[in-house]
């Protein structure tokens, strides 16, 4: 854990916030979402809050594992290439059958894989393994039973002996109905989804996708796709925090750009709490004449309380964030710097863990890795600062524990295009400002 910056009580007025003090306060402010009963495509990478139990046994039936015969193990005993053993086919089992034959000596029931094996029948002949009733040598596989619905009877001369149990999925032999097919806390991918679909379970009660509002505030945004008039550019930052938002887990709403009026502002947040579990703007939180996200937001509280407190941070890029709870639910909100790359190292940094936080995902934090610089010169930053550079980072060659990183265009918070070339964050110290070429650091790998 790194020394404070400010060690005495913080005010937003004089106090410079470290990057963790600011974490740190955010996250003590927020509890997980609420669980909630979804439908299991709905639920793809949320936390399962309670333990899942199987309630049937999986496979439910003894069933075939191969497309063949369902045969009687005594009866093929003594078959051989040169010696086929032949048997009366009495049927078909397909998969879904509901209605079974039984195999009496003697006789088989023509079977596809994942079919009930039929009472009467202890074990399944691939269709290989079999003339599949044409009467000559072994077969590749059945005909269609469109094409031939009389392969379902006759007679199939069978070329190689089975085992008891040979090609049958038993009951139970995936899990037994009682088992705990999921501990509370498990993460759902699409395995554990399978799992819960297998065991017909349609809902699952997990902590749920925080919805987040997007919104980039200032009066020279145009969206891409428009022309641009004099002074203005592209509003890159919504598409930047929404993807990022959707990539961190949540449900993400973009809301164009908001002019830079502080009425306007406020009266779009207040119309999309409504739908928030968070909400992220990008932009007017520095020192500007016409940087109204602070003058619309520091009261934006329930009934006066609450509101959005402004700070200055001891980062680079990032250095201007706010954070309050806002409205009647006290959501979340967090301003964000509107230079492009402060406003994506800033998401990287406070957003996502907020994400995560909400849907109780470990660890809220991108664990640090170690590399080594592979740069022509030293790199400085400011004293006193974290500095994020943006890097091309390399993981460990085999056997080793330190990977590599290149740094990738300057410490300009306007570079998007280097930005766009980046797959880490280089981590200087605070208390660093040159660091050689060959020297170690910490990376943030934006994976
Ligand atoms: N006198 C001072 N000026 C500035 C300071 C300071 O301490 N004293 N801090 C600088 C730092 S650091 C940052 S970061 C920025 C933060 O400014 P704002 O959050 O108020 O952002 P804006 O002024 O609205 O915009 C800054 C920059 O980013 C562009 N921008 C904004 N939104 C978008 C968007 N959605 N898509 C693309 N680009 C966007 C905007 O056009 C500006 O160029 O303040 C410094 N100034
Ligand atoms: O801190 Mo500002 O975020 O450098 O560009």
């Amino acid at each position: 854990m790194e020394k404070p910056v400010a060690t005495e009580e913080k005010s937003a007025e004089r106090a410079v916030w470290s990057v963790d003090e600011h974490l740190d306060d955010i996250l003590r402010q927020l509890r997980p979402l609420e669980p909630l009963e979804l439908q299991l495509l709905e639920a793809q990478g949320c936390v399962l809050v309670e333990d899942v139990k199987v309630p049937v046994s999986l496979p439910p039936f003894d069933n075939s594992s191969m497309d063949g015969y369902a045969v009687r193990v005594a009866d093929v005993e003594s078959a051989g290439a040169e010696y086929p053993i032949v048997l009366t086919v009495i049927g078909d089992v397909a998969a879904g059958s509901g209605e079974l034959p039984t195999v009496g000596p003697g006789q088989a029931a023509r079977i596809m894989t994942g079919a009930p094996l039929p009472p009467g029948a202890d074990a399944v002949v691939p269709v290989e393994w079999t003339d599949g009733g044409l009467g000559e040598g072994p077969v590749e596989g059945m005909t269609a039973a469109s094409a031939a619905p009389e392969g379902a009877t006759g007679e199939v001369a069978v070329h190689r002996p089975a085992e008891e149990g040979q090609y049958v999925r038993r009951r139970g032999s995936d899990v037994t109905a009682g088992d705990l097919a999921l501990e509370a806390g498990t993460v759902l991918g699409p395995a554990q989804i399978s799992l819960l679909a297998a065991i017909g379970l349609g809902t699952v009660t997990v902590r749920p996708r925080p919805r987040v509002v997007v919104l980039s505030t200032g009066s020279e945004l145009v969206p891409p796709g428009e022309p641009l008039g004099p002074g203005q550019i592209h509003d890159s930052n919504s598409y930047a925090l929404t993807t990022a938002a959707i990539a961190a887990g949540a449900i993400a709403y973009r809301v164009g750009a908001v002019a830079d009026d502080a009425e306007t502002l406020r009266a779009t947040i207040e119309d999309q709490l409504i739908r928030a579990d968070a909400v992220v703007t990008s932009g007017g939180v520095s020192v500007g004449a016409y940087d109204v996200v602070k003058e619309a937001l520091s009261d934006l509280g329930s009934d006066g309380a609450g509101g959005v407190e402004f700070r200055k941070l001891a980062m680079q890029p990032g250095k201007p964030q706010g954070f309050g709870r806002i409205g009647d639910d006290r959501t979340p909100l967090l301003a964000l710097p509107g230079n492009p790359v402060s406003a994506y190292v800033s998401f990287e940094l406070f957003v996502r863990p907020v994400i995560r936080t909400l849907m109780g995902l470990e660890p809220v934090r991108r664990e640090p890795r170690r590399a080594r610089i592979v740069a022509k010169e030293a790199l400085s930053s400011p004293d006193g600062k974290r500095q994020f550079l943006r890097g091309r980072y390399e993981p460990p060659a085999k056997g080793k524990t330190v990977g590599k990183v290149t740094p990738v265009g300057g410490a300009g918070s306007h570079l998007v295009a280097a930005l766009a070339q980046a797959n880490a964050l280089m981590v200087i110290p605070e208390g660093t400002t040159s660091v050689a070429p060959g020297a170690t650091l910490d990376v943030l790998v934006l994976d």
